[in-house]
């Protein structure tokens, strides 16, 4: 029997909302120690069968069979009453096209049990009871997948990539007759990046920036979109998997590339990032069609706004790999990017950083230490962040003003690990 269990960090985009949708530009990304983990287990059975289950959820369990006679390999949900995953559907669907040529049910094959869990932070939590200090990790929701209210750290890509990177070095173990203890190598991980990606957009139905899969691939880095182009004709969709006779080849030949390049950063020690959550939640995808709409209808507008606010973005990215920025330069550019994000804000007529944001905001920047605060990724009501000077005083200045301000400062923190074979997980 072969076990791994794999963790992937989460994401908050501290600038480069928007623009890094546009591969000629960059978001400066921070992964964070909320992670999703996937546990993989074999177990003795041959019979193309994999047992999914997220432990946190009710009726989150999914058992998919596989065709392997079909070209491709296609994953079906074996009992049709059990509401649909196409996340968790569609990695297995990609990875088995991988690894596996179509039209042969593999003797290396055993079937596959695989426990998802993600860190309590990606979810807001009910009231600890009072016999208990703190909530156990992982803890049960007690309501369905569906009806859970997030915090916006990006579960879906933490969760997808671990399962797939559990399921990469399970599979690899199966067929490699000596298997030696699971490694993740940077060509794999690179493999498990390109995978993750295709899957989260053709889970998503639409091909976004995917910083979220880099943050849990890489960690903190500077993200650089792929070309969409690159893999929209290899997304197929979950149910029926439908995909032209060269499918596996041609999946096999754009994996195997290395699509965009990422430069890991940690953020400086002698800072400390703090992240709110404000709860008012943000629709993304409506915020990002009406900001390209807008880009569409006001060309020379908007190229120079994005060229302006890339401007700031890229110098801030230097700065923090470089570490070299003082934290006025750092300052500087990070009130740059409000400023511009306002602007878009009204030029566009959408929440991005409104005034009930602006307000808070504002006050953050006036504590001593403070070098940098905004809006995360798209913006809105979601969340705010802070970076300050690692100082206990500031810390509890910005805390305070938080609490007094329905701001809920959240347990997370960065993390310079991106995905990871965990050896023990508690
Ligand atoms: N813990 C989990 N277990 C199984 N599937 C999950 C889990 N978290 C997310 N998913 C899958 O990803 C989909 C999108 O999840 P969501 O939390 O909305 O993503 P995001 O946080 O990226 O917006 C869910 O509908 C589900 O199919
Ligand atoms: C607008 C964006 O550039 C950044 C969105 O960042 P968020 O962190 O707001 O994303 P969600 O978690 O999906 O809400 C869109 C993109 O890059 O895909």
């Amino acid at each position: 029997m072969y076990i791994s269990t794999c963790s992937a960090p989460g994401k908050v985009l501290l600038a480069g909302g928007y623009i890094v949708l546009d591969p000629q530009y960059s978001g400066l990304v921070v992964g964070l120690d909320a992670k999703g983990y996937a546990t993989t287990t074999t177990l003795s059975s041959r019979q193309g069968l994999l047992h999914v289950k997220s432990p946190q959820f009710i009726d989150a369990e999914w058992l998919y069979r596989v065709d392997w006679s079909s070209s491709p390999i296609r994953v079906f949900q074996k009992d049709e009453k059990q509401s649909p995953n196409p996340f968790v559907q569609l990695a297995i669907f990609y990875i088995l096209n991988y690894i596996f040529p179509s039209g042969k049910h593999p003797e290396e094959w055993r079937d596959l049990n695989v426990i998802i869990q993600v860190d309590n932070s990606y979810y807001h939590q009910p009231e600890l009871p009072k016999d208990l200090h703190a909530y156990p990790k992982f803890n049960f929701l007690n309501c369905k997948l569906h009806e859970v209210k997030k915090t916006g750290l990006g579960s879906s890509a933490a969760m997808i990539t671990s399962f797939i990177s559990s399921l990469f070095l399970t599979l690899n173990q199966l067929s490699d007759k000596n298997p030696a203890q699971p490694q993740l190598t940077i060509p794999s991980k690179t493999i498990i990046h390109n995978l993750s990606q295709i899957a989260h957009c053709a889970a998503q139905g639409k091909v976004g920036s995917g910083f979220d899969v880099g943050a849990a691939v890489w960690g903190s880095c500077i993200y650089r979109r792929f070309d969409p182009q690159l893999i929209q004709h290899l997304l197929v969709d979950p149910t029926h998997q439908l995909a032209g006779e060269n499918f596996s080849n041609e999946l096999r030949h754009i994996i195997s590339k290395e699509w965009s390049p990422v430069k890991p950063f940690t953020l400086p020690s002698q800072y400390r990032l703090l992240m709110g959550d404000v709860a008012g939640g943000s629709g993304t995808p409506g915020m990002v069609k009406k900001v390209q709409k807008w880009q569409k209808e006001n060309k020379a507008d908007s190229q120079k706004l994005f060229d302006d606010l890339y401007g700031h973005v890229s110098t801030l990215q230097q700065l923090f790999v470089s570490a070299t920025g003082s934290s006025v330069d750092l300052r500087n550019h990070f009130q740059s990017i409000r400023k511009i994000l306002q602007s878009l804000t009204s030029k566009v007529n959408v929440d991005i950083e409104p005034e009930a944001q602006s307000k808070i905001l504002d006050k953050l920047e006036a504590i001593e230490g403070v070098i940098g605060t905004g809006v995360p990724g798209a913006g809105g009501f979601d969340a705010q962040f802070c970076i300050l000077q690692n100082e206990k005083h500031g810390i509890e200045k910005v805390i305070n003003l938080w609490n007094s301000s329905s701001v809920t400062p959240m347990q997370v923190g960065p993390t310079d690990a991106g995905l990871s074979v965990v050896d023990n997980l508690q």
